[in-house]
């Protein structure tokens, strides 16, 4: 998956632009950079959730496997199938862990020979199988906020997703949750690529192979637009950035 040029504006207001990304493949990529510099907004245009937001217009390419995502001929249902979605706040729908999980192959219209096997896999592959094997019925609203959070990560892998997005997916987490959600983002990159908006550098640092830092700057009129500042290996990117920005911001010293 690749961006070229990508800008998103908000009416008037352009939030962020000129943003070229590559993710590889079985790689964990994080974006970090200070609050509003457009990382969130970036993330929502991998698998069009900005075409949900009213008056979000998205300039440049998303590609994937080569193809624009924002052709007309794409199925945006099927793109949101295949490159899933993780958010800030653990939102399990309220039903049952079992229909939770069930939910993305049924709306997808997914026709698995058997959905216990689906179900089961899913919660094995997000770490959470052991814990509600015993309970699958019951109301999801009944996990703690780390379950709620690894059941939300099973249900986007259900659907046979190969990227996931994550948006600050520990932020609303303890650090004993926020541990075992990162201990599962490094094994599920073993099987999947995973893009993850965080505000936790050393979560950043932790867990990801590569890592991009935006951050927004003011025009004349004093508009705050994000912009990628610098994209790299992670060891590289904090060891010894390349742009005195990205060194002021990993080092505390901006944002
Ligand atoms: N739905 C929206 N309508 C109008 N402006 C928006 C909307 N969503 C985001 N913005 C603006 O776009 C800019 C980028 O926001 P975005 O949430 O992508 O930044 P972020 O880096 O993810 O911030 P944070 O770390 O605080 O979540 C900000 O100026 C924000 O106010």
């Amino acid at each position: 998956m690749s961006t070229r040029d990508l800008g998103v504006s908000y009416g008037d207001f352009l939030a962020v632009n000129g943003v070229n990304l590559n993710f590889i493949r079985h790689e964990i990529t994080a974006l970090i950079g200070p609050s509003g510099c457009g990382k969130s907004t970036v993330l929502r245009c991998l698998n069009r959730m900005n075409d949900l937001v009213p008056g979000a217009r998205v300039h440049g390419t998303v590609e994937y496997h080569g193809i624009d995502v924002y052709d007309s001929s794409v199925d945006v249902i099927e793109l949101r199938r295949r490159v899933g979605m993780v958010f800030q706040k653990p939102n399990p729908f309220p039903k049952s862990i079992y229909e939770n999980v069930a939910y993305g192959p049924k709306v997808t219209g997914m026709k698995p020979e058997s959905m216990d096997d689906v179900v089961e896999k899913a919660l094995r592959s997000a770490a959470l199988w052991d814990e509600v094997k015993d309970k699958l019925k019951q109301n999801a609203t009944g996990l703690s906020g780390g379950q709620q959070q690894r059941l939300c990560i099973a249900r986007a892998i259900a659907t046979g997703p190969d990227v996931i997005l994550m948006d600050e997916p520990c932020s609303a987490l303890d650090p004993i949750a926020t541990a075992k959600i990162e201990d599962l983002m490094v094994e599920l990159s073993e099987k999947f690529t995973i893009i993850i908006v965080t505000h936790n550098m050393q979560q950043a640092a932790r867990v990801s192979h590569r890592t991009a830092f935006f951050t927004a700057e003011a025009d004349e009129k004093g508009n705050r637009l994000g912009k990628l500042v610098e994209f790299d290996g992670t060891e590289q990117l904090f060891s010894n950035p390349a742009d005195p920005r990205t060194e002021a911001y990993i080092s505390g010293r901006f944002g």
